[in-house]
């Protein structure tokens, strides 16, 4: 049974961990290959953030058409190259999780990358199955950062439905007419802005009455009314069954009209993720886990088993990168610093959903504060009145911000429209280091007549003294 000082297992954040001031530890990498090709380097770069944001930029360009007229100019798109995108994309992603990998494997002569899954058999031991066996591994110290995978909802024939999730969806052959897309959070958003922009008639399902219906009951409730006019959008929908023939799927749904039948020759399905703890025996391995499935863990990252350690997707209620990696240079610093912990910052957590259009958000909804009985005061503007959104003729995007009417700091900010997840920045930047709305409005020049106006606007359209 080989020992280590340092085990990681998943390569997704738990990657970045090692630099060379862990040179003189001996450490194992435990990494069971991710998406269709069993790649390394995790959800993120293989078939999460990086490849669905390239789709997206060229989504972006490839609907440009549809804005032209109301500016007086006639675009047309000639042409959707499916093929090409997807191997422009995939043949940049793919050599860089390969580079990742041959670095690690033959450039680290401190660390044994195990290809395989890890199980844990007992505290602080760990099975790992690879093609040649299986091998039990042991270590001082274990970081868990395996990340979590598409959940499937139980709807009667979908098992012998071909179907796919954010793993697959992005390296079909062929674009296909049609596409049935089910969930309406950041995946369903996200992909049908994508797929609908190139060409193929989107339906969108949703259990709900709102698309996106977590984020700010505003921007909701305006994205779910775009979201209507862009896609066929069911909403209050159950799924009764599935079947395929004939290379059509069919989905059954039971809705406010009744029973009705959805056809496509794709069905993506996009109704959220679960943590891997389950595949990873994490109750075997002695570690406490949330009703969800997550594995606990305090303000260090540390679980419930002393020199354990969990980061990313398996533990965090944000199932973001930025915040994986945050944890990740927590978790870092606590295993090089054991005498000096330092905490993990989840205060001011910014996400943006990269749809059509584009939305950001940090801190509290208006739904929040008033669950939470928190006092504030609410701003909005709108795109359409300041400079730069006439010169877009911009119709729908607003800023909306929510304030301590007390202190003036800003308690929340969602922004709904172009360049949404860069306008957002200086708002999290205010956040963090307390910076108070008036002071921000005013202490600083704002570029005239650039997109961040609609920022300052909103700020001074805050009711403060
Ligand atoms: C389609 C999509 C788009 C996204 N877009 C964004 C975005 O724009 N911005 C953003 O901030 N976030 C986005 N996310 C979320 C982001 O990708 C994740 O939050 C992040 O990648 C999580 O990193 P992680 O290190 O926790 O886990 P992962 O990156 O998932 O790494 C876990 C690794 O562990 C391996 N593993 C799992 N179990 C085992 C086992 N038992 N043994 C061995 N290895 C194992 C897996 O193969 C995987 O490689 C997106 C996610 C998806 C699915
Ligand atoms: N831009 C980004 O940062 C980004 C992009 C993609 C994914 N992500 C991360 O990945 C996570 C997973 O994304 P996601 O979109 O799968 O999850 P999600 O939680 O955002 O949305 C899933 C939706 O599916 C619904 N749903 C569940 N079962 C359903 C069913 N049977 N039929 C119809 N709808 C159903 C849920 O109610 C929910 O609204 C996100 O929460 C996010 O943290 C982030």
């Amino acid at each position: 049974m080989q020992h280590f000082d340092l085990v990681i297992i998943g390569t997704g954040s738990g990657n970045g961990i090692l630099d060379e001031r862990f040179d003189d530890w001996n450490v194992a990498i435990v990494e069971k290959g991710i998406g269709p090709n069993g790649a390394y380097g995790g959800t993120c770069l293989n078939v999460g953030c990086i490849p669905t944001k390239m789709f997206v930029h060229t989504a972006d360009i490839a609907s440009a058409p549809d804005s032209g007229p109301k500016l007086g100019v006639g675009l047309e798109l000639q042409d959707v190259r499916w093929r090409e995108i997807r191997d422009r994309i995939f043949g940049r992603i793919d050599p860089i999780a390969a580079g990742g990998r041959r670095y690690r494997v033959e450039d680290n002569p401190n660390v044994t990358v195990y290809e395989g899954t890890g199980r844990f058999t007992g505290v602080k031991e760990l099975a790992v199955t690879t093609t040649s066996g299986s091998e039990t591994i042991t270590a001082d110290r274990f970081v868990v950062a395996a990340g979590g995978r598409p959940t499937i909802p139980d709807v009667p024939g979908l098992d012998a439905v071909d179907h796919h999730t954010s793993d697959t969806i992005m390296r079909l052959d062929e674009l296909p007419r049609r596409m049935a897309i089910m969930g309406t959070g950041f995946i369903g958003a996200e992909f049908a802005h994508v797929f609908s922009s190139l060409g193929v008639e989107v339906t969108l399902i949703g259990r709900s009455g709102q698309v996106l219906r977590s984020e700010d009951i505003d921007i909701s409730h305006r994205f779910t009314g775009i979201a209507a006019d862009r896609w066929d959008l069911r909403l209050n929908r159950g799924e009764t069954g599935v079947e395929r023939s004939g290379g059509i799927t069919r989905l059954h749904l039971d809705g406010p009209a009744g029973a009705e039948v959805v056809e496509a020759e794709v069905l993506l399905i996009a109704t959220g993720r679960i943590p891997n703890s389950d595949l990873l025996g994490a109750a075997n391995g002695g570690l406490t886990t949330t009703e969800d499935g997550k594995i606990k863990v305090d303000a260090m990252q540390h679980t419930s088993i002393e020199g354990v350690w969990a980061l990313g997707d398996i533990s965090s209620k944000h199932e973001l990168k930025h915040v994986a990696n945050h944890e990740e240079r927590v978790v870092q610093h606590n295993l090089l610093h054991p005498g000096a912990p330092m905490e993990a910052d989840h205060r001011f957590v910014p996400h943006a959903v990269f749809s059509g259009p584009q939305i950001a958000s940090v801190g509290l909804t208006e739904q929040d504060a008033q669950a939470h009985g928190i006092r504030y005061v609410t701003a909005t503007q709108e795109y359409a009145d300041i400079a730069y959104g006439w010169a877009m003729e911009d119709t729908t995007g607003f800023a909306k911000l929510l304030a301590d009417p007390a202190t003036g700091r800003l308690l929340g900010a969602h922004i709904m429209g172009p360049q949404a997840p860069t306008l957002i920045q200086p708002l999290i930047q205010a956040m963090h280091f307390g910076l108070d709305a008036r002071s921000m409005a005013r202490g600083q020049y704002w570029i005239h007549p650039a997109m961040p106006e609609l920022v300052e606007n909103a700020l001074l359209n805050l009711p403060l003294d």
